[in-house]
Order: C-alpha cells, then sequence, then structure tokens
C-alpha cells in the first residue's frame, strides 16, 4: 500500500508518516518547502524521538518526499497512491484542494477503478469537508460521480503533540514526540484504507472531535495565551502557576459540561480525559513553547474554531462560560511581535477598539453577553500584566 502525506512537518513526520510506516505502508511526502523536501530525500529515514519520563527512539525507513511545485512527479503519485493524508495548517485547505483537483482528474483517466481515501489531520472541525467541498466546486457530473464512487472523504480528529526541538538529534529531519496519540477517523466514509494501525475507526466523530478540540486545543491555547502575558516561555512552566492552572480547571469544567449535554458524553470520562490533559501538559520533556501552541490566534480566535465554538455552545446551553471568554480575552491580549497574525490583531484593537476587534476576529455580536464578559476580562488582564511586569522590574532592580 502507498500513501501519499502532504505537510512533512511535525506533525506530518512525527505521527501520520509514522503510524502509516508502522501499518505497512510506503510513505511518500509532499511538502512545499524544497529544503525540507531534500533532506528527505538525502537521508531517506528519520527517528521518532518519545519524550517522556522514558524515552525512545524508532527508525522510519524507505520515505521520500516530492517538492510541490514538481508536476509530472506528483501527478504520477497521485495516480497510484492508495491513501492521501494532509497536515499543512487548515488556512491551507482550500488551495489544495484546488492543486489535487487537476491530479485527481488524471487518476479518473489512468487509474479510474482503483479506491482512494483522502484525510485531513489538522486542528479544525471537519476538516476534510473543507478540503473535499474545494475539490467539489466546479466538478463536472462525471468527476464528481466518479468521486462519491471512488474517493473515500473521512473526517478526522488528531491528537499528539509534537513540539519544535532543539535537542541533539542525529538528522535534522528527526522529530520527537510526546508517549501519547489518539487519531480518531469516520469509520462510514472510508473506502479502502480500513485497518491503519492505531486507528479509532468511528461511526460519529463530532464527539471525538469536539472533545479534542476544545478540552486539549483550547484549554493549550488558554495556557499559551495567559502564559504569555505573565512571561513564561513553556507550556509545562505556566500550567504550574496558580492563577492559570484555576483558569484552566475552570475551563475544563464549562466546556466539558457542554460536551457532556449536546454529546451526552459520559462526565466522570470526560473528567478523567481533562485530568489526563493536565499531566500531558506538565511533560516538561518537550520543552514546548507557548509562542507554538499560540501560533496564529486570528485562526484560533475565529469563529469555528478551538475557543469560539465552545463559548458558543455554553452560551447556547445557558452554561457558564466566564474562564472561556478570559482564554479569549488573553489571545487578544497575546501581543508577541514575532506572530504577524497576532500583531493584525493589535493593529484592530489600535484602529478600531476591543470590541470591534472582537467582532472582526470571532463574527460575534458586539453587543452579545458573550462580547461583553470578553470585555471584562481583557481590562483584568491587561492589569494582570501590568502588575507581573511591575513586579519583573521590581525584581530586576533589587
Ligand atoms: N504539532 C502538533 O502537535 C499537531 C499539529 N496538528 C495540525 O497539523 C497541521 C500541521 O502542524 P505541524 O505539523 O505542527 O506544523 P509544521 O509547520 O511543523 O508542518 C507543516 C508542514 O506543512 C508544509 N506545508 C505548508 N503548506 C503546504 C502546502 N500547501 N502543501 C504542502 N506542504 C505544505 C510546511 O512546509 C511544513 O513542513 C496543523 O493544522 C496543526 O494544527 C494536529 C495535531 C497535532
Ligand atoms: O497546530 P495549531 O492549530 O496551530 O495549534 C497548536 C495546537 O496543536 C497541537 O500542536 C496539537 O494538537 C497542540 O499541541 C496545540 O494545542
Amino acid at each position: 500500500m502507498k500513501a501519499l502525506h502532504f505537510g512533512a512537518g511535525n506533525i506530518g513526520r512525527g505521527f501520520i508518516g509514522y503510524l502509516l510506516s508502522k501499518s505497512g505502508y510506503t510513505v511518500t511526502f509532499v511538502d512545499i518547502s524544497q529544503p525540507l523536501a531534500d533532506q528527505i530525500n538525502q537521508f531517506k529515514q528519520y527517528q521518532v524521538i518519545t519524550l517522556s519520563t522514558s524515552s525512545a527512539k524508532e527508525t522510519i525507513p524507505n520515505v521520500r518526499a516530492i517538492h510541490l511545485r514538481a508536476a509530472e512527479e506528483l501527478e504520477d503519485a497521485v495516480v497510484q497512491t492508495d491513501l492521501i493524508t494532509l497536515s499543512i495548517g487548515a488556512n491551507n485547505l482550500k488551495s489544495t484542494g484546488k492543486l489535487l483537483y487537476p491530479l485527481l482528474k488524471a487518476r479518473q483517466q489512468k487509474n479510474p477503478e482503483a479506491p482512494l481515501d483522502i484525510i485531513a489531520c489538522e486542528n479544525a472541525l471537519f476538516a476534510t469537508d473543507i478540503l473535499k467541498q474545494s475539490i467539489l466546486d466546479g466538478a463536472d457530473a462525471d468527476f464528481h460521480a466518479y468521486l462519491e464512487k471512488t474517493v473515500g472523504f473521512p473526517n478526522s480528529a488528531v491528537d499528539r503533540i509534537v513540539p519544535n526541538v532543539t535537542l541533539a538529534k542525529d538528522s535534522p529531519i528527526d522529530v520527537a514526540v510526546e508517549d501519547f496519540f489518539e487519531w480518531d477517523v469516520e469509520a462510514g466514509k472510508v473506502k479502502h484504507n480500513p485497518d491503519i494501525h492505531g486507528v479509532s475507526y468511528v461511526e460519529h466523530l463530532e464527539p471525538y472531535l469536539e472533545r479534542k478540540l476544545f478540552l486539549l486545543n483550547g484549554a493549550h491555547a488558554a495556557i499559551a495565551y495567559i502564559g504569555f502575558l505573565k512571561g513564561y516561555r513553556y507550556v509545562h512552566e505556566a500550567i504550574h502557576d496558580e492563577f492559570i492552572r484555576k483558569t484552566v480547571c475552570a475551563y475544563h469544567q464549562e466546556a466539558l459540561e457542554a460536551l457532556h449535554q449536546k454529546h451526552h458524553m459520559d462526565k466522570p470520562a470526560l473528567e478523567a480525559y481533562a485530568q489526563k490533559l493536565l499531566r500531558r501538559f506538565e511533560n516538561h520533556y518537550l520543552q514546548d513553547e507557548l509562542y507554538r501552541v499560540g501560533r496564529d490566534p486570528v485562526r484560533k480566535l475565529s469563529n469555528n474554531d478551538r475557543l469560539v465554538s465552545p463559548l458558543k455552545l455554553c452560551n447556547d446551553l445557558h452554561l457558564p462560560y466566564d474562564a472561556i471568554a478570559c482564554a479569549i480575552a488573553a489571545g487578544f491580549a497575546f501581543d508577541y511581535e514575532g506572530d504577524p497574525k497576532a500583531m493584525d490583531i493589535q493593529m484592530d484593537i489600535l484602529d478600531g477598539g476591543i470590541k470591534y476587534a472582537i467582532r472582526r476576529i470571532t463574527g460575534l455580536n458586539e453587543s452579545s453577553e458573550m462580547v461583553r464578559n470578553i470585555v471584562e476580562n481583557y481590562k483584568k488582564l491587561l492589569h494582570l500584566k501590568r502588575s507581573c511586569l511591575v513586579a519583573v522590574h521590581a525584581l530586576a532592580a533589587v
């Protein structure tokens, strides 16, 4: 079996490529970065280093890479493959759908009967649907029928923390990961790949997707944004701060109550999941920087993402959401100069004020109670930031 994975970054090499190789697939990466594609073709293998109380190194052999613009080679690979997976960043799904359109048309001509699955592995709700829609836009009836008959488009939830690490590596493409992983795939939409090692094939994905996006990614973003504001560098440091931990635990309680009510998920099981997440956040071997976890706040604070989705759900269910609003407010205070998207938000705040920025980025109604709560939290956080800065200056003066 052949697999083609778009995006040979942290999750591509450290999780998806890793599991596909373990399942017996021959893995070919596709990446927009020429240097990365060259390195993969030079070394042809890499190590996955597990960072936990016990550390392990596993070699992933026989990998190769194709640069995104190597048109002929890419078409050949798409025509021949059994599986396409992607972890390129949710913002790139639509353009990748446009790129895949002619390549899948070539497959329809040259290999029409062979079934295929395409699975997007991004931190977003129903990412494969976004990709599929961009492929279907403009498709004629014949191509549409071909895709429906032959190509599966299952959505998935992917969970493994793969940080940027600076530890000594044998080769530049080695990657470090946590020991936990979970990959849930929509069973009913799979056409050709029902036995990927480590995958849980589930009938109803939405509860798994929302549980992961709200409880892991939402809480992680809260740690990143409040942690940055309080002057921390790493997730494992910030989670030991009393205020941050209290806020994250309150965030978990609010979001898990909403998940329990919406999906009838077992509450003790959700609480155990949240407890386990705290232990994963405490993993100091990962040295996971807040900048990585908080990157691109425009996306993370958007209407359908990890923070505003649970906020809206709590609001709809008439449940409390103060900690979620606090996490969102912290996102608006994330003025890290190294992140252009964070700077875009700061420009919005400068141009039109905080309420305007919240409406523009989250799509929430400015006069709603949710926005009033976020603004209140934002003011409190700016005050907290000033006290932290005063304390830092006082310490420096001693
Ligand atoms: N790192 C993690 O722990 C996890 C990340 N994810 C998701 O996986 C996706 C990738 O994240 P990371 O691997 O951390 O990022 P990364 O930045 O390490 O890797 C992304 C890779 O995609 C490549 N790329 C970007 N645009 C491309 C395009 N149009 N075509 C082909 N390649 C392209 C980049 O050159 C890079 O090598 C994101 O959506 C992220 O939310 C999901 C679960 C865990
Ligand atoms: O990859 P994104 O969506 O920018 O967000 C970073 C988040 O994704 C992860 O890298 C993996 O879920 C988390 O470690 C972190 O919460």
